[in-house]
């Protein structure tokens, strides 16, 4: 038996780094930048409105008032990218748009609701200070500034900034390509009739979803069932196309426990009992070259199994930092009991009210109740020197993905 810090110690150690590749931008999305990525020019590259109004020499309507507005000719109009008024001089206004390049000789814009909204002349009601609704050059990024740098996940904000500083393509650690293989000869597809002592195969469904919850590409494959040939040639197969295969089932200590049959002494491939609930017995290795992790077939087993141990490998394969699911501190609000040694993740409701966190054990804490699993929107992680933990007890609690 090995304790589950143990178990993620050497998957850690054994996960291979993902090779970057250059990337166009929207392919990139989910990648983590292998690149820093830095700006050609400032941002924004020039001085431009902040507003809709006109741009206007601050001392010329210093006095302005309600009662004594500044008159002001109008001698045209800037829109955003077309500079057709490149200056004016004291006494003259030009009407602007946001974002257009503020003309020389301007310093100040007065936004339209403060004026008589005029197109030959405008009446301008308020004044204003020097730099009034004036965005500067560089004020968001200087000319050379790393706007994002190496190891940063590109997420929709980081992606837009990529592209704010011009850049179509970067070098990028991919996303993880997780295939997911679900074992057992019990498994029908949903979808299909059951006979006698069968069951609809969830475990595939489900860790292919948390692949991509976790930040990786899933790709299902077709339930097999416990011909060792048949399963050692599929997941052969898959080595192609997969950057790490997840399988469901076979690995306890059944008669046909197909997955630790094949795979033991294949690659660096070794089979372990963790020292955790749900998911005592775990695989994990290296074929040839690809990471392996096999999880116990249980639906509940499974799925703790993969956020406890394939989320944060995942991670370091893009260069993360293998952290666990976000953790709060919660109060229980019930007496739990937990078998001395073990690490005993309960399935809970977390809730937040009058300022702290609180969690609820679910009804139903056996490794076959995905319906506790599917309503629970949190693990309670009990540590393995926890025994009987009383209501009122301060817990860590990861947040499962929504
Ligand atoms: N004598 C022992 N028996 C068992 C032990 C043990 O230590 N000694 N460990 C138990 C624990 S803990 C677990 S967890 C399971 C793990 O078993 P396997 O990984 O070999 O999984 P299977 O036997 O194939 O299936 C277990 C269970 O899960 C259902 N299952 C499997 N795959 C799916 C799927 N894709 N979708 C839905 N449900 C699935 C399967 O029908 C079984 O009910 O072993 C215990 N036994
Ligand atoms: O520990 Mo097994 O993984 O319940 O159910």
């Amino acid at each position: 038996m090995r304790t589950v810090d143990e178990h993620l110690a050497e998957i850690l150690d054994g996960v291979p780094l993902l090779a970057p590749l250059e990337l166009a931008l929207l392919e990139a999305e989910g990648g983590v930048l292998a690149e820093d990525v830095t700006a050609p020019v400032p941002l924004p590259p020039f001085d431009n409105s902040a507003m809709d109004g006109y741009a206007v020499v601050a001392a010329d309507i210093a006095a302005a008032s309600e009662a004594e507005p500044a008159v002001l000719p109008v001698i045209g109009d800037i829109v955003a990218g077309d500079p057709a008024v490149s200056a004016i001089r004291p006494g003259l206004t030009a009407r602007i748009m946001t974002g257009a390049p503020l003309p020389a000789g301007a310093d100040a814009v007065i936004p339209v609701e403060w004026t008589d909204g005029g197109d030959a002349t405008v009446r301008v009601s308020r004044a204003a200070p020097p730099g009034n609704y004036i965005r500067r050059a560089g004020e968001d990024v200087l000319a050379g500034q790393t706007v994002a740098a190496t190891g940063t996940r590109l997420g929709a904000a980081q992606l837009g900034m990529v592209a704010a500083v011009g850049r179509a393509r970067v070098l990028v650690r991919p996303k993880p390509r997780v295939v997911v293989l679900s074992t057992g000869t019990e498994l029908r597809e949903p979808g299909t009739p059951l006979a006698p002592g069968e069951i609809w195969d969830s475990n595939s469904f489900m860790l292919t979803a948390a692949a991509a919850e976790a930040g990786g590409v899933g790709y299902r494959q077709a339930t097999v069932g416990d011909e060792p040939g048949t399963v050692l040639r599929t997941l052969e197969d898959q080595l192609g196309r997969a950057d790490a295969i997840v399988t469901s089932g076979g690995v306890s200590m059944g008669t046909r426990d197909v997955v630790k049959e094949v795979l033991t002494g294949h690659g660096t491939v070794a089979f372990h009992k963790v020292r955790m609930r749900p998911g005592k017995p775990q695989g994990f290795g290296l074929l040839q070259g690809t990471p392996v992790f096999t999880l116990p077939g249980n639906p509940v087993s499974a799925y703790v199994s993969f956020q406890v141990f394939v989320r944060p490998a995942l991670r370091a394969m893009q260069g993360l930092p293998p952290e666990p699911l976000p953790t709060v501190s919660a109060v229980l609000a019930e007496d739990v009991k937990s078998p001395a040694g073990i690490r005993h993740y309960l399935r809970g409701r977390l809730s937040f009210a009058r300022g702290h966190y609180g969690v609820a054990p679910a009804e139903g804490q056996g490794s076959h109740q995905l319906a506790a699993l599917s309503a629970a929107n949190a693990l309670i992680v009990l540590p393995e020197d926890a025994e009987a933990l009383p209501a009122g007890t301060h817990v860590d609690v990861m947040r499962l993905p929504s």
